[in-house]
């Protein structure tokens, strides 16, 4: 049975679970420990402008919980995300956006509630849901003993592409990334940052209808990041949808049209990105609605010199 109370908290009406699901369930084997909050009733979510309101989101959360030992890293979070949306997640370290998004793509197994791509269940259907995704995960090793092209290759070939199609998308992605010159050297020997770049690429090759991306710029040039940028621009302009992970609340509010602030394993805002930052800046309501920073007291030995 699962524990009544459970499901996301939510600051307001923005968030938005929409009807058609069934409850969520214990996966076999979790030890039921409490998730407090009221389940959010079902909400329209507008589309990103010039998209018709999809019917069917290309995330749906519901009731997603885990648990590690004695820290509950996600607290029973429900969120929709709208198909055509570029949506952030946003939230301090330790937060649980990593567990989540985990969590919502099959990486990870819930100890409760369960996710669903384009309606697709993430966790009774796998193989159909992982089609319709691509997947940048944060701190997951890749297969560093292939050169660049060779992942790529292998990335593609994994997904049952066509080898000339795979290809000749290995040889444009390399171009866009900025990684041509290094398509022959083995990824062990890449930079972090262009590691970053290759598992995007990676990620893309099938050209999926979701992107989840943890922690997309991290380690990544300036140069490089505009070019992603641009590349999930023409992505989501063209229909496709982006759910990136960030703690660069700028980067989030130039880029993003909704965006959820995750803490201590719960959502305290979601919507459009106007919606949540009502008007102040997306930094300035991150830190009202997580709680200010400790002062650096103390330290003294660190001015002391
Ligand atoms: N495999 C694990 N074993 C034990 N605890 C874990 C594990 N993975 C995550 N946690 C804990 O769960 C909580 C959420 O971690 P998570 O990595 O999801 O946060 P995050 O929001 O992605 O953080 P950051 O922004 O620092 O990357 C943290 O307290 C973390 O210590």
């Amino acid at each position: 049975m699962i524990p009544p109370e459970i499901g996301g908290r939510y600051a307001g009406s923005m968030s938005v679970p929409s009807p058609g699901y069934p409850a969520p369930e214990p996966h076999p084997g979790a030890a039921p420990y409490p998730v407090t909050g009221p389940h959010p009733g079902p909400t329209e979510h507008p589309g990103p402008a010039g998209y018709p309101s999809p019917a069917v989101p290309a995330l749906a959360l519901r009731g997603l919980a885990k648990r590690f030992g004695d820290k509950i890293a996600v607290n029973g979070i429900s969120l929709d995300v709208p198909a055509g949306s570029f949506y952030g997640v946003v939230g301090p370290n330790g937060a649980g956006k990593t567990t989540l998004l985990s969590m919502a793509t099959g990486l990870l197994r819930p100890d409760y509630g369960t996710a669903f791509i384009h309606g697709v269940d993430v966790w009774a259907r796998p193989l159909e849901a992982k089609k319709l995704m691509g997947i940048l995960p944060d701190g997951v090793r890749l297969f560093d003993r292939l050169s660049g092209e060779q992942l790529l290759s292998y990335a593609g070939l994994l997904r049952g592409m066509d080898r000339a199609v795979v290809q000749s998308r290995a040889g444009e992605l390399l171009a866009a990334l900025d990684l041509s010159k290094d398509a022959g050297t083995l990824v062990v020997d890449y930079s972090a940052g262009m590691r970053k770049k290759i598992a995007l690429a990676s990620a893309l090759i099938h050209a999926p209808r979701l992107l989840v991306l943890d922690e997309p710029f991290e380690s990544v040039d300036p140069v490089s990041a505009a070019n992603i940028r641009g590349i999930l621009e023409q992505y989501v302009a063209s229909g496709g949808t982006v759910i990136v992970s960030s703690h660069v609340m700028d980067l989030v509010q130039r880029m993003c049209d909704h965006v959820a602030v995750v803490a201590a394993g719960r959502v305290l805002a979601a919507g459009t990105v106007e919606e949540v930052r009502a008007g102040a800046t997306l930094e300035e309501r991150f830190v009202a609605l997580v709680g200010g920073g400790t002062r650096a007291e103390g330290l003294e030995w660190l001015r002391t010199f």
